[in-house]
């Protein structure tokens, strides 16, 4: 996500992290080890089958801060966060609330005693009014009856204390995402809170709304509330955070005071420098790590970046000639030219941006579906990245889901390699090679009491037919070989997948479809809830296969991730499209001006 204009920037974070009007706040914070913390624990351990999930953690939270955490992906953040809040036990250690040992047995337990929690998904009732939301459950009462007059002032009162000012008779759902964020807040507050914990609440917020949530966050900060925030956004951290905990593999690497560790230092501790890629640790050692981790300070987009022939060999994957061929590991040989003809690609690219495209494997002529998108002519070329940009709800979704078939048209004609095509439900874009990761993961995506094996088999299986079954060995390999290509943390191949973290279980789904070799993939917000470094090597990953023909369409709600991975970008609004840009004119500034309409 693209940082606020209003923020500091984050290129110049770690010293200057802290903007003027938070000076006291930040002397608080770096005060604060004078104070007690509010909530703290003591060698913390929690181990799940086979996975040692947190190791004798130490961690402090004081009042009056805001303290992020920062991981990558299965290194135990939510762990620590469940242990805090009584979702999970601890197997050993002690939890301080106040000084006092505690022992929540529930999250119940814990918002009694003052430590509210917000989920990364709202956690509300959507029908019921942002009054009701605010008090479900502990309605103020009057004669024993429900005090609605009380129940409206006392709601409207709660917003107000976060600067928010809605109709609170309204049901919840009339209001969009970031809005009933803020309602989730003032539940949250509307009891004494001493802590309040939100794991990854931006994740589905755009610009504006995460600047609106961080006005209220600093806001209830200065009133002594202390503040755990989890993020995957380093750029968010650097702008909101006093005070830092890193944690890895299970264990606590450290807590800092932001200002003293600057991005390039958080990015390896959270990675372990050995274990950095090279380009991460180049990008890092320039000090030209973003918010994603890759970003140099020319914003040079990834497409115009060349791939050593060594960082393409790790990267390439096989694709194989035919569809119904599994994806095998591949020979060395075939290995050496794969990461030849990446290079060449790649160079290719970076010096013929201008190019015209030579060959669509897919092409949409005024395809179009009444009420969800208007007529669009689209195309996506071989070994091309076509991004999406566009605002929630501007039909980026919409989109992608006739592309894949999971909503019919109802205008226009799909071609596939020149030939008119009809994409009637999903399995006949999957014949055709098409396949898409969706944004809502829990919705879409995985199957929560299957193994990871199953899930990453899924697509590969269906497309083959159920009736010809995957071998047991065959299918392990292939789960084995995409859980090490995309280093997802797991014990075991055959762990229910609703077991990892979140952050895995969107690389499974990854796995998952390029198991397929497609030859067009669909990726919705696939980076969301990606740690940093995962992040940067998925997105070579895509590279190395779009050298070898795949196309992708990209989808994400940060623009500059967009800009950055793609050869055009396609820009919508109000459910249709506004424009294609492509080299100079794919700028984020460009990119924002028509999106908001006055770049036509
Ligand atoms: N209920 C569970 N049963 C088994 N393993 C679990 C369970 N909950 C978490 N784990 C494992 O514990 C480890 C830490 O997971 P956790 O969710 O705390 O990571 P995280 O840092 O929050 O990751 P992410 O950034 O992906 O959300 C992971 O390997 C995960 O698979």
């Amino acid at each position: 996500m693209t940082h606020p204009a209003s923020e500091p920037n984050p290129q110049a974070m770690g010293a200057a992290a802290h903007r003027a009007g938070d000076a006291t706040s930040a002397a608080n914070a770096a005060n604060a080890d004078a104070r007690a913390p509010i909530l703290a624990t003591t060698a913390v351990t929690k181990t799940f089958p086979g996975v040692k999930a947190l190791q004798r953690v130490d961690f402090r939270l004081f009042p009056g801060e805001i303290h992020t955490l920062m991981g990558q992906n299965g290194a135990g953040k939510s762990t620590l966060i469940n242990v805090l809040t009584g979702v999970v036990a601890p197997d050993a250690g002690t939890i301080r609330l106040g000084g006092e040992v505690v022992a929540f047995a529930s999250p119940q337990e814990a918002e009694a005693a003052g430590v509210r929690t917000l989920y990364q998904e709202v956690n509300l009732c959507p029908n019921l009014s942002v009054a009701e939301n605010i008090f479900a459950g502990r309605q103020p009462r009057r004669f024993g009856a429900i005090d609605w007059p009380a129940i409206k002032r006392r709601a409207q009162a709660a917003l107000a204390r976060l600067d928010v000012s809605l109709d609170v008779t309204r049901s919840l759902d009339a209001y969009p995402i970031a809005v009933q964020q803020m309602v989730a807040i003032a539940r949250a507050l509307s009891v004494d809170a001493r802590v309040l914990i939100l794991d990854e609440p931006t994740s589905s917020l755009d610009d504006g709304e995460v600047s609106q949530l961080f006005k209220i966050l600093r806001h209830l900060k200065q009133s002594g509330i202390a503040i755990l925030f989890v993020t995957h956004f380093i750029e968010q951290t650097y702008a909101i955070s006093d005070r830092i905990t890193v944690m890895r593999n299970g264990e606590r690497e450290g807590e800092y005071l932001a200002r003293d560790l600057p991005a390039d230092q958080l990015v390896a501790k959270m990675v372990g420098h050995e274990r950095m890629s090279a380009r991460l640790r180049e990008a890092a050692h320039e000090g030209h790590v973003s918010h994603e981790g890759y970003e140099s300070q020319e914003r040079q987009p990834v497409r115009q970046q060349t791939v050593s022939a060594t960082q393409a060999t790790e990267a390439t994957q096989p694709t194989q000639p035919t569809q119904t061929t599994e994806a095998t590991p591949p020979t060395q040989a075939t290995q050496a030219t794969q990461a030849t003809q990446a290079t060449q690609a790649t160079q290719a690219t970076q010096t013929t941006e201008a190019t015209p495209p030579t060959h669509p494997f897919i092409e949409l002529q005024g395809v179009g579906r009444r009420g969800t998108l208007q007529p669009i002519d689209l195309d996506l070329q071989r070994g091309q990245i076509l991004g999406l940009a566009g605002l929630l709800g501007s039909g980026r979704t919409e989109t992608a889901r006739l592309l894949f078939g999971a909503d019919r048209t109802d205008s226009g004609v799909i071609l596939i390699e020149g030939r008119a095509v009809k994409l009637r439900s999903p399995r006949d874009a999957v014949r055709h090679g098409i396949g898409y990761c969706a944004e809502d993961r829990k919705k879409e995506g995985i199957v929560a009491e299957l193994s990871i094996r199953e899930n990453i088999l899924l697509a590969l299986q269906a497309r083959r037919g159920w009736w010809r079954k995957i071998s047991r060995q065959r299918a392990r390999e292939l789960a084995d070989l995409w859980i090490e290509r995309l280093g997802i943390k797991a014990a075991d191949a055959e762990q229910p997948i609703g077991l990892l973290s979140g952050g895995n279980q969107q690389k499974a789904l990854l796995a998952r479809w390029l198991a397929t070799d497609p030859q067009l993939l669909i990726l919705d917000e696939p980076t969301r809830g990606i740690d940093v470094a995962a992040k940067f090597d998925i997105m070579d990953r895509l590279l190395a296969l779009c050298a070898n023909g795949l196309s992708i369409l990209f989808i994400s709600s940060e623009i500059s991730e967009v800009l950055r991975v793609s050869h055009r970008v396609a820009v919508l609004r109000d459910r249709r499209k506004i424009a294609e840009v492509a080299g100079k004119a794919s700028n984020e500034d460009n990119i924002y001006r028509l999106i908001a309409g006055s770049g036509e």
